[in-house]
């Protein structure tokens, strides 16, 4: 069967978060944070489920490592939990913090595994967040000076550096739905969260440019491919306004200078100004290396006066197949994607930096973990990946969400996104046939047609 080739430079990888995976949630001076607070509140993580162990990596990161050197990824990417480093989230730091995560560049650099940092995967210290947080400007400033202190001590080691992830995830699902922690349901704080974490992101790139150090930074967007149900007048407004809410939110503070005209004015309307200080939106534009691309499925929609602000209604499909989240599997959404990005936003290099599937995994009595459909949605969005490439897209890498199942966040343990199955109750590590596959497609920087 002919194959697919990558670039010869492509990054393949796979990704996990610090509260996802780390567990020792009170361990060597961590200071509490919102999603420890969150998960330990009755009702907001199914099944009660709680970081507190997780998949224990703080203990066994040499095992995990070991088992990314056998699945021969090029690059591993994780985040460092903010409240490890700073208890309180500003001040006194916590050296303990730190080396636990030199320990971890050290094993991966050994290892031949390129290190790839996120400095924000929503552990917000619990102390910031009782000063307001993301909410609160001065939050801003408490970044900076984390993203400081992560690269003076590792920027000679890590040579990529994503600031946040789907800051649309912290600041609509933890400020305006409230299935996210900090669980509050108030829009207007939604909307002025997203300004603050939009500024945070570039005055931590303008700092790392200033200390002259090697490498890359960019920011990770959960991006989608947003269609309207019809081709009818209505639909496409519909779908026009929930791609300004999902999308141009972010992409075009960041590429345009400026938030997309027409939600913006639907939200001035409904909610007033928000705290936009003179010179942010010239901040906002702050240069920075690549875009990260968090892609899982497309927004499928049709008008509906009477679905809120947006009179958009969220639509399902019968033909196609849907993940664990219910969420259809759509790899045209992919392509669209990518080729939207780069003929109307950017021109920056992009990496995948989350793509992959829930599915509900069972390890077989043979102690395998069949999971074709995994493997049947990975190879779908890779073969698009690559025709984007071949139209001229400057994709970089591709990093597999997860490395291993973790912590789903409202969902808990309930929803499995692993290449390597975790069994919670031991912590044992299995190898699911999509990590053979995915070492095999590693190994020939190419996919079978
Ligand atoms: N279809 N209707 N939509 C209408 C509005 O939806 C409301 C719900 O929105 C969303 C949007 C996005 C997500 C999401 C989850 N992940 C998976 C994590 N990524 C980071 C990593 O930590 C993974 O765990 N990525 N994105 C969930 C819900």
């Amino acid at each position: 069967m002919s194959k697919l080739y990558f670039p010869e430079d492509f990054v393949w990888g796979a990704a996990t978060a610090s509260y996802q995976i780390e567990g020792a949630y009170q361990k060597d001076g961590k200071g509490e944070s919102i999603w420890d607070k969150f998960s330990h509140t009755s009702g907001k993580v199914l099944n009660g489920d709680t970081g507190d162990i997780a998949c224990d990596h703080y203990h066994r990161y040499k095992e995990d490592v070991q088992l990314m050197k056998k699945l021969g990824l090029n690059s591993y990417r994780f985040s460092t939990s903010w409240p490890r480093i700073l208890p309180q989230g500003t001040g006194k730091v916590n050296q303990k913090g730190l080396d636990f995560y030199k320990r971890l560049v050290d094993e991966l650099l050994e290892a031949g595994i390129e290190p790839a940092i996120t400095l924000y995967h929503w552990d917000l210290p619990q102390a910031l967040q009782d000063k307001g947080g993301w909410g609160n400007r001065d939050t801003i400033n408490y970044f900076v000076e984390y993203s400081q202190i992560m690269f003076e001590h590792f920027g000679n080691l890590v040579s990529r550096w994503i600031t946040h992830n789907e800051p649309w995830v912290v600041a609509f699902l933890g400020n305006s739905t409230g299935e996210h922690a900090p669980g509050f349901k108030d829009h207007k704080l939604a909307l002025q969260v997203a300004h603050n974490l939009l500024v945070s992101h570039c005055l931590a790139a303008r700092g790392f440019r200033e200390l002259g150090l090697e490498g890359e930074i960019g920011i990770t967007l959960n991006l989608n491919s947003v269609y309207p149900l019809t081709d009818s007048k209505e639909d496409q407004q519909a779908a026009e306004l929930v791609n300004d809410y999902n999308n141009d939110w972010f992409l075009d503070p960041l590429f345009k200078g400026k938030y997309p005209d027409k939600l913006a004015q639907i939200y001035r309307e409904e909610y007033g100004e928000l705290d936009i200080k003179a010179g942010d939106m010239e901040i906002i534009q702050e240069p920075t290396d690549f875009l990260g691309i968090n892609y899982y499925s497309r927004a499928l929609v049709k008008h509906n006066s009477e679905a809120g602000l947006l009179q958009a209604e969220y639509m399902r499909t019968e033909e196609s197949g849907y993940t664990a989240m219910d969420w259809e599997i759509y790899p045209k959404g992919l392509y669209d994607l990518l080729m939207n990005l780069y003929q109307n936003h950017t021109k920056l290099d992009l990496y995948i930096t989350e793509n992959g599937a829930a599915f509900d995994d069972q390890v077989a009595a043979d102690g395998k973990v069949y999971d074709q459909r995994r493997k049947d949605y990975l190879k779908a969005h890779f073969i698009k990946a690559h025709q984007a490439i071949e139209a001229g897209v400057p994709l970089k890498g591709y990093y597999v969400w997860s490395l291993m199942d973790n912590f789903e966040w409202a969902f808990g343990y309930d929803r499995r996104f692993g290449i390597i199955h975790v069994n919670y109750d031991t912590c044992e590590r299995t190898l699911k046939e999509s990590a053979h596959w995915y070492k095999e497609v590693i190994t020939n920087n190419g996919v079978d047609k």
